[in-house]
């Protein structure tokens, strides 16, 4: 069994305010987040797969195969979007970076499947102090 990891970059919008609260009651749980003019954050994804090695190749899986996959189904859809307007898959969903982070997970994981590997991890830096880790 070997792991491989893919890191891409998108940075996006967001606000942390659930729309059925008002903005106080937003403020007193998300604070500085709910701010209602929005804020950005510049995003660090990190997709690990894991299998065999296919001894022919030498690869688990081709990462250039692997980077054109999050970026066709991921980065394209959230890179300079709004996530709480803009993004289907974060649509009706709190926009904080663990809903992400599942999302990115249900999204990938039928693609890997195809390649023979199977989807690890869903790593997601929102600030450098800060990230998220789905393992499905
Ligand atoms: N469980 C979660 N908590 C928080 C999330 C989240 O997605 N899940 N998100 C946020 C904010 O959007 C953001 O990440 C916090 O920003 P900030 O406090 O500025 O983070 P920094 O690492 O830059 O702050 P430091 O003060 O430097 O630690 C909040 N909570």
């Amino acid at each position: 069994m070997i792991y491989i990891t893919r890191r891409e970059s998108f940075n996006a919008a967001h606000k942390l305010a659930r729309p059925d609260w008002t903005e106080d009651e937003n403020t007193a749980v998300f604070g500085k987040c709910a701010n209602p003019n929005w804020h950005g954050h510049n995003y660090q994804l990190y997709v690990t797969v894991k299998g065999e090695v296919n001894p022919e190749t030498g690869f688990l899986v081709d990462l250039k195969w692997l980077k054109q996959v999050i970026n066709t189904h991921v980065i394209d859809k959230v890179d300079h979007r709004n996530l709480n307007l803009d993004v289907d898959f974060m649509k009706g969903k709190l926009a904080s970076t663990e809903n992400l982070a599942i999302a990115v997970w249900d999204i990938l994981k039928p693609h890997v499947n195809e390649s023979g590997a199977e989807l690890h991890c869903i790593k997601i830096y929102e600030t450098d102090n800060n990230y998220v880790e789905y393992f499905g």
